[in-house]
């Protein structure tokens, strides 16, 4: 959740897996089972005291069961436009500045999501900001000749395999070749190594949302991350930084 609200008004706004899971478009029976796995495994993915290395096999175990269940659910690809539409889910402040200027001064934009890419993406396209620009490299849906989902393509994307992500994604980067600056936003120190698959970089600035459990893992995010925002449902950092290197000070 870096891009998207994590809480609007003391309240948790919905991942991409729990638009759907929320949505009327899954059995209740099925709502109960995956929000088990939420209150079971989310605890583990925030907890400091775990090593990644401990915690990696049990996100996998988590998103493979959340897919199982979703797969059985017969969810229609027509019906995806509707609940986000009416999910709790949101962009962060300021998120028009951030899409529009990166759009308007040709920056590619490249998202790296452990969340269900056709999900996002229709987040991003209800705010009315899935430019041209955008690319997005998630766990997509896949749905048969009726447009019913059958199973998620490809390699599973978890929070610790983004890196592998986008190295098996490398001729998406080529047009990053002649761009040496990358900015770096992330919101778990599984998201530090997303920028692995950039040929040539010269300069990183790591930009990291701390939205949960703060004093627990303060010190881990400062120690990895240029820039850490605690608790900021905004752009305006980000943003700041776009306008100062684009020169629209
Ligand atoms: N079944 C699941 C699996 C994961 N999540 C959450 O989604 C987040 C990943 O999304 P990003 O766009 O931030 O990569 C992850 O942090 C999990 O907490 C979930 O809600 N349900």
């Amino acid at each position: 959740m870096t891009l998207t609200r994590f809480a609007y008004n003391g309240k948790r706004c919905p991942t991409c897996h729990n638009i759907l899971d929320n949505s009327k478009l899954i059995s209740n029976d099925c709502k109960e089972q995956l929000k088990e796995l939420l209150n079971t495994y989310y605890p583990i993915e925030i907890d400091s005291t775990r090593s990644v290395e401990e915690k990696l096999p049990l996100m996998v175990e988590w998103w493979t069961k959340a897919h199982e269940l979703l797969v059985q659910e017969k969810i229609k690809k027509d019906m995806l436009e509707v609940a986000v539409r009416e999910s709790e889910a949101m962009l962060r402040e300021g998120y028009q500045l951030f899409f529009n200027h990166l759009y308007e001064h040709s920056i590619p934009l490249l998202i790296f999501s452990a969340g269900i890419g056709d999900i996002l993406e229709e987040v991003i396209r209800q705010a009315g900001v899935f430019h041209s620009n955008v690319k997005v490299f998630s766990n997509y849906m896949d749905f048969d000749e009726t447009g019913l989902l059958k199973a998620f393509k490809g390699e599973l994307i978890h929070i610790y395999n983004k890196r592998e992500g986008a190295l098996l994604n490398t001729g998406h980067f080529q047009e990053l070749r002649t761009r040496p600056n990358v900015l770096l936003m992330g919101d778990s120190l599984g998201d530090l190594n997303m920028a692995d698959g950039v040929q040539d970089m010269e300069n990183i600035l790591k930009i990291g949302y701390l939205n949960d459990k703060v004093e627990e893992r303060k010190q881990s995010y400062l120690d990895s991350y240029d820039i850490v925002l605690v608790e900021d449902e905004t752009l305006e950092v980000p943003n700041a930084v776009l306008l100062y290197l684009t020169g629209n000070k």
